[in-house]
């Protein structure tokens, strides 16, 4: 059962500081051994984890101008020489894991000086953002502002200890090399050494059995593990590979590598690539884990690009990205979990490859690769000694999700209490109806305006700016009446059929106009193409519209689907029906489906709403929640008491796994005004063995337009009581048009944990609002500068 602290994280979405990518897994790759003699282990104990830095959507593999590159997740054993322990040879002494975490972040900031590589980097930053954020999550209360100062710090004592050469650093890498053969393992072996340190081979497998090659790279010690490569998978060569990685495994049980490097060659991915049985094997022999600190090193990174469907050959960007999503695809696969994301390393050995003006050679998107490959290892390494250090041990493991997820409590309870059924037959909704009703003062205002002359471009130019701005105003108001106008004359309509159906003598008129308005075609606003967009393709052409048939069905759009090409893995589908004049049903629905994956998300709902006006609804949601999938039966009235008061009480009940949850609520809304509404409500959830409770009150002012113009402010406060904890929430929305082309919503929460988050939206037609927007945007990131410099330098 999820607890209400889980339940507060999700609340924040924006704020998700723990929702990051996997931290660790454990498995057999990586066992508690002793570490190789090149180490030096301190006392810190081994470990099986992995932290994995954070993985922005935005950085695709290797594909950046710069260095930067996406990082990884990652797992080591470790070593964690700290510089007070070497000095005074207290190797087994226990420090707090605060210091040592520090001191680990600055060895990282001085190898990145010491390699000559940017502290500036995106992958830098990331790490760093890992190692704070791993420290905060181990942090207790008291220790956290201990742990904001020093993040600070690490910089300057880094490149006062660099500068120093004090204390002296003791920092080595192991890294074991995968891949089929021929793949040019070797080879890179002897490029990241610049010496011919392993025998290559162009015609035949070169390595034949499992050697160690080490060298020094910019002082620090390396040993690679050369293997001899894997044959192409096919029955006949499955056990030969076997056997291959069982010695391996044997080669490496005494000391496990930090870093894993696994071949392909990128020229040779294409379409028909499927390695998804050697993968499987890999897997199988050395344990899932093994992908955690994983290297993807794609060779042959220069060669010529193959052409696109225009015959131009493709970017060197999206190549890239598609061949590596490619190969990561088979290893998700493989390890039947689609979270891993490894980082990846693009290479090129041939000795005519391309250099810069010091010699080192460069791909054609201009990256080193050298450095980049010093810097992916540095990461790795690092984040593994973090994970291991702050204990993340078991917090989550590849493969298929076993652990039937629990929903929580506190998150049924706060949908129930958020959900409001309004089915109405039209679909639109009643409330707006209401107001309408009421709003009898500007009747016929607006055919009662003097008739206006239409400027042209040309004559509205010569205006003075007042005479503009008037024109403009003049223009907007009328706009606003005539809307209203609009939505007053669609309404009556409405309310006409109604009482002719009722009456049950529709007039031949009535309901030709019905039928009329039926059968009008209306344009569905345009569906989202897929990346692969090609004007040949039909099924990326094809626009929808609705006709008189009450069904509303459109493909899906999902570009990270299996089909990279089509990208339209699912349906969404709408009808609205009435039975008869007190009866409504709808149901909304999405559905999608890959190879592996089924997901259903839908909405169905019936309403009978009797003549008193007191409404009874019953629904039925169904969702897809990993493999399960939970059932919500619910069901509502709706009291119509008083003209300005609605009651409302519902219930639910909801099955997930084999587990009930029943849930309880009343509402109560009343309007004050055409403009002022105020709903309060509470309920309970009951789930095995336990309950929740909740309730809020809401307040709602609207615009002087309602509802032309959806201006709006709203104030919430909510209470939840479960396991005996309590949160109260307050939540402020406000919607509104500052100036003829500036809309702005603010979005605020807070809660009594003190987190909150706040949101701010602007939308503006108009060029100078962008640039003042702009240039907020800049000066807010100046004074935040400016606060974070005063803060390191207290
Ligand atoms: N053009 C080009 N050729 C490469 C590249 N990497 C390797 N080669 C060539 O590919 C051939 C095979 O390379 P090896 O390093 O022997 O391959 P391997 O993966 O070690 O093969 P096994 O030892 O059999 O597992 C050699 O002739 C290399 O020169 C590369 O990035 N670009
Ligand atoms: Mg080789």
């Amino acid at each position: 059962m999820g607890s209400l602290k889980d339940w507060i994280s999700s609340q924040l979405v924006s704020m998700s500081l723990v929702s990051s990518r996997p931290l660790s897994g454990s498995d057999s790759f990586f066992r508690e051994e002793p570490s190789h003699e090149g180490f030096v282990d301190q006392g810190a104990a081994h470990s099986n984890t992995s932290l994995t830095p954070p993985i922005l959507p935005d950085t695709s593999p290797s594909v950046g101008s710069d260095q930067e590159n996406q990082s990884n997740p990652s797992r080591q054993h470790v070593v964690v020489e700290n510089s007070d322990q070497s000095r005074n040879g207290s190797g087994k002494k226990k420090m707090d894991p605060l210091v040592r975490i520090e001191d680990l972040k600055v060895k990282f900031l001085r190898l990145l000086l010491r390699l000559g590589l940017s502290q500036n980097n995106l992958l830098v930053a990331k790490v760093l953002y890992r190692i704070h954020l791993a420290t905060l999550i181990r942090a207790e209360e008291s220790d956290l502002k201990r742990v904001n100062l020093r993040s600070d710090r690490a910089r300057a004592v880094a490149a006062e200890q660099e500068a120093s050469g004090l204390p002296e650093m003791d920092f080595s890498l192991r890294i074991l090399v995968l891949g089929k053969t021929g793949v040019g393992k070797s080879a890179t072996i002897n490029s990241i050494f610049d010496q011919t340190k392993t025998v290559t081979n162009a015609f035949r497998p070169g390595t034949d059995h499992i050697r160690e090659v080490v060298g020094t790279i910019n002082g620090i010690r390396v040993t690679i593990i050369d293997t001899p490569g894997f044959l192409p998978s096919s029955t006949g060569n499955f056990r030969r590979n076997k056997k291959i990685m069982l010695s391996v495994k044997r080669f490496i049980r005494k000391c496990p590598p930090d870093i894993v490097l696994f071949f392909e060659r990128l020229d040779l991915i294409n379409a028909s690539y499927n390695d998804s049985s050697l993968l499987k094997l890999i897997t199988e022999v050395f344990g899932p884990a093994i992908w955690f600190n994983t290297i993807l090193v794609m060779t042959h990174s220069s060669s010529a690009l193959p052409e696109g469907p225009d015959g131009y050959p493709v970017s060197y960007e999206s190549y890239v990205r598609k061949s590596t999503d490619m190969v990561q695809h088979y290893i998700h696969q493989a390890v039947s979990d689609s979270r891993l994301e490894n980082p990846v390393l693009l290479v090129e050995n041939h000795p005519q490859c391309k250099k810069n003006i010091i010699g080192e050679k460069i791909l054609p998107n201009g990256q080193v690769w050298k450095s980049q490959f010093l810097l992916l290892c540095l990461c790795t390494k690092v984040l593994g000694d973090v994970n291991t250090l702050m204990k993340f041990e078991d917090s989550i493991q590849l493969g298929p999700s076993s652990a039937s997820h629990m929903p929580s409590l506190p998150h049924l309870l706060s949908s129930l209490l958020r959900h409001r059924s309004v089915v109405s037959p039209s679909g639109v909704d009643i409330e707006v109806d209401e107001s309408l009703l009421s709003d009898t003062e500007g009747e016929d205002e607006y055919d009662q305006l003097p008739p206006i002359r239409i400027l042209t471009k040309s004559q509205f130019e010569r205006l003075t700016k007042s005479q503009k701005k008037d024109y403009l105003d003049e223009l907007d108001y009328r706009e606003t009446l005539y809307l209203k106008k609009q939505l007053k004359e669609e309404y009556r309509r409405r309310m006409e059929i109604k009482l002719s159906k009722e009456e049950n003598c529709a007039s031949n008129d009535n309901s030709d106009r019905q039928q009329a308005s039926q059968e009008e075609a209306v344009l569905l606003p345009d569906m989202e193409v897929p990346p692969s967009f090609g004007s040949d393709c039909t099924a990326h052409r094809y626009r929808c519209l609705v006709t008189g048939d009450q069904w509303i069905m459109r493909p899906v759009l999902d570009p990270h689907g299996w089909d990279n090409d089509v990208c339209f893995d699912g349906i969404s589908l709408e009808t609205a029906l009435q039975i008869n004049s007190n009866i409504f049903t709808s149901v909304t629905g999405q559905m999608s489906k890959d190879k592996q994956d089924f997901s259903i998300q839908s909405e169905c709902a019936a309403a009978y709403s009797d003549p008193s006006g007191t409404t009874y609804t019953v629904g039925l949601d169904v969702q897809s929640a990993g493999k399960d999938t939970i059932y919500t039966f619910h069901s509502n009235t709706k009291l119509r008491k008083l003209w300005r008061n609605t009651a409302d009480c519902g219930v639910s009940l909801t099955s997930f796994g084999n587990k009930c949850y029943i849930g309880a609520k009343l509402e109560d809304t009343i309007s004050v005004g055409k403009r002022l509404k105020f709903v309060m409500n509470a309920g309970q959830m009951v789930g095995p063995e336990q309950v929740a409770y909740g309730g809020g009150v809401e307040a709602t002012l609207r615009g002087r337009d309602y509802p032309v113009s959806n201006d709006n402010v709203s104030l919430t406060m909510t209470l939840l009581s479960f396991n005996k904890e309590m949160v109260l929430g307050g939540n402020l929305q406000s919607e509104s048009r500052l100036g003829r082309n500036l809309r702005v919503s603010v979005n605020a929460n807070l809660n009594s944990r003190k987190m909150g988050k706040i949101c701010i939206k602007t939308s503006s037609t108009d060029h100078l609002q962008f640039s003042m927007v702009a240039a907020f945007t800049i000066f807010w990131a100046l004074l935040r500068k400016k606060d974070v410099k005063s803060t390191s330098h207290e």
